[in-house]
């Protein structure tokens, strides 16, 4: 029960609410099963929660300090990449995703080489995304899964090649593991974005996704079209009910043993 109280400490906030003046929007995109949600949650909850339903994108935010000022971070989620295609909806969420977010986080597990493989034509979407704009989004790569040295199928010096290759920061992390890999990886790169962008007045409705007062909107809403639709609500719902499902089954395992 206290787990799930400690949930709500993900609070959300329709932008006209935010309490910040910056609002930062980051999508995480890799293969499936790579370990997005649970990179996520680790760096929003310090928590890692193993159990996990396949995740059809979700919205999770909540306020973080950086460098002395309150930021509102956003943190979109999107469905895994299949190498061997996916329905379109998916590629939709992500393409979207990568239009609404100032940074993108490119994931793959060094236990699976494919997911490794796709990083190059996920880089290329987000290039592609963003080529009527004047820059690109910050973008970070993660290796996840460091701590599965047994079945580790991607070398460790792939990662920073292919990083220094897209012109990126490289971090390998386990979710699982270390949670301050994880923090250090996502707050580096809301630091950076915090550099790049001026501290500017809360925006409107649901930020740049769906804003049609360029009157009120910041400095990076101004270069994104308001016609691109806002990924996905978020779903603290869903996040507490998968929360219970983990923590019940948990309570099962200790009562049969
Ligand atoms: N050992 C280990 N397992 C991890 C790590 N990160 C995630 N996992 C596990 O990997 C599985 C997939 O994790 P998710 O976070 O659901 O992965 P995802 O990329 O969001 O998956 P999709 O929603 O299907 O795309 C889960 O069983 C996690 O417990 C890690 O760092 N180490």
């Amino acid at each position: 029960m206290r787990l799930i109280q400690n949930m709500s400490t993900i609070a959300e906030y329709p932008t006209s609410e935010c309490p910040s003046s910056r609002v930062i929007k980051i999508a995480v995109i890799g293969g499936s099963g790579v370990g997005k949600t649970a990179l996520v949650v680790r760096f929003l909850t310090r928590r890692f929660i193993g159990d996990y339903e396949r995740n059809a994108g979700n919205l999770y935010s909540r306020e973080v300090q950086i460098d002395n000022e309150q930021v509102a971070i956003q943190v979109q989620d999107t469905p895994g990449v299949n190498v061997s295609g996916n329905a379109p909806g998916c590629f939709n969420h992500v393409t979207c995703s990568i239009q609404w977010a100032d940074a993108i986080v490119l994931v793959y597990s060094v236990t699976d080489q494919c997911s490794f493989d796709l990083i190059g034509q996920l880089h290329q979407l987000v290039v592609r995304t963003h080529s009527d704009r004047s820059s690109m989004p910050p973008v970070i790569l993660l290796a996840n899964k460091a701590d599965l040295l047994h079945v580790r199928r991607v070398d460790a010096q792939q990662g920073p090649l292919l990083a220094a290759a897209l012109g990126c920061c490289f971090y390998e992390v386990s979710a699982s593991e270390d949670y301050s890999q994880v923090h250090g990886a996502f707050h580096r790169l809301c630091r950076d974005l915090a550099k790049q962008q001026p501290p500017s007045l809360p925006s409107s409705g649901s930020g740049a996704a769906t804003s049609t007062t360029p009157s009120t909107t910041t400095t990076s809403e101004k270069r994104r079209s308001p016609l691109i639709p806002r990924p996905k609500s978020p779903n603290m719902q869903d996040l507490k009910r998968r929360f219970k499902q983990a923590l019940s089954a948990k309570v099962r395992t200790v009562t049969s043993v």
